[in-house]
């Protein structure tokens, strides 16, 4: 038997490419014919109606899930050929219902520890007080000090949005996958979780970040390129300007919407006829 390869990220191409994947749960297809490339510094946005494929197409580019047919190549290497589980150890994942399992027992500082050591039971042995320091800076970062000492359990929804973004920013990725890290915040939530997120991707402009979303509130003022899905296909992959427009967005969700733009936020509502 061939022993493992084990590898490194390699960082001469492109984060993410996907080329003619497809994911199939026994003969139904849930998503086809998926081309798309994201380089180190791009920080896409991910639309489409429920249903549509969103968390799929995450769930490979987060090489959590092997494509059924096609190619994907994440931080360098194909997915399949070489044992990545050293390149996922770059890759930062929030999901919106991402359990922190047995990590609810313990306190929002040590469940972002354990971000640094991608397990769920924290490793002790291997947090030094530098990486502590980096965990309550994280914490900061988010706008959650005050959390530092508080078990998780007990944290809201929001709070516990916010640590998961701190615990994922924990093994310094280069890339950085949010599966609706907005859903449950209240509007000034958000708006921190926003601002964390833009501060994040100025502080390290080579990191690429991926956010699904279902609100264009939710889109970072510093998203630069947009990914339309569909049935499962993409309708739409670009330059967020040149993709986020009324009939790009229309033809996504099956329904004719209007995108308003202000000060670099978006906003979009359906169209009503009288
Ligand atoms: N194991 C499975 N078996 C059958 N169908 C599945 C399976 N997993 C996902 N699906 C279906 O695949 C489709 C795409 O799911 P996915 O979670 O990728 O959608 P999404 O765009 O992220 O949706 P949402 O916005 O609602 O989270 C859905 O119709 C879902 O029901």
């Amino acid at each position: 038997m061939n022993k493992p390869v084990f590898v490194q990220p390699n960082l001469d191409g492109p984060a993410v490419e996907l080329s003619g994947v497809e994911v199939h749960v026994g003969r139904v297809p849930l998503v086809s014919d998926v081309d798309w490339r994201v380089d180190y510094g791009q920080r896409w946005v991910v639309l489409g109606r429920n249903g549509a494929g969103k968390s799929t197409i995450l769930s490979v580019a987060s090489t959590q899930r092997f494509p059924s047919a096609g190619t994907a190549v994440v931080l360098g290497h194909r997915m399949g050929a070489v044992d990545l589980r050293d390149v996922r150890t770059h890759i930062g994942f929030v999901g919106a219902n991402q359990r922190l399992p047995d990590a609810e027992h313990h306190d929002a500082h040590t469940v972002v520890l354990t971000g640094y050591s991608g397990s769920v039971l924290p490793l002790w042995d291997r947090y030094d007080d530098a990486i502590r320091e980096r965990a309550s800076k994280l914490l900061e970062l988010v706008g959650c000090t005050e959390l530092r000492d508080r078990p998780v359990r007990v944290c809201s929804q929001g709070e516990r949005a916010r640590v998961r973004l701190a615990r994922a920013l924990m093994a310094d990725p280069l890339l950085l996958l949010l599966d609706e890290p907005f859903a449950g915040l209240d509007l000034p939530g958000r708006e921190d979780l926003l601002m964390a997120l833009e501060n994040l991707t100025l502080a390290q402009p080579e990191l690429a970040t991926v956010t699904v979303t279902h609100h264009l509130e939710e889109i970072p003022a510093t998203a630069t390129h947009a990914l339309m899905v569909r049935r499962g296909r993409i309708t739409a992959a670009g330059p967020i300007d040149e993709v986020l427009t009324d009939d790009g967005l229309s033809a996504c969700y099956e329904r004719d919407v209007e995108i308003h733009r202000i000060n670099g936020r978006w906003a979009a509502h359906a169209v009503r006829r009288s």
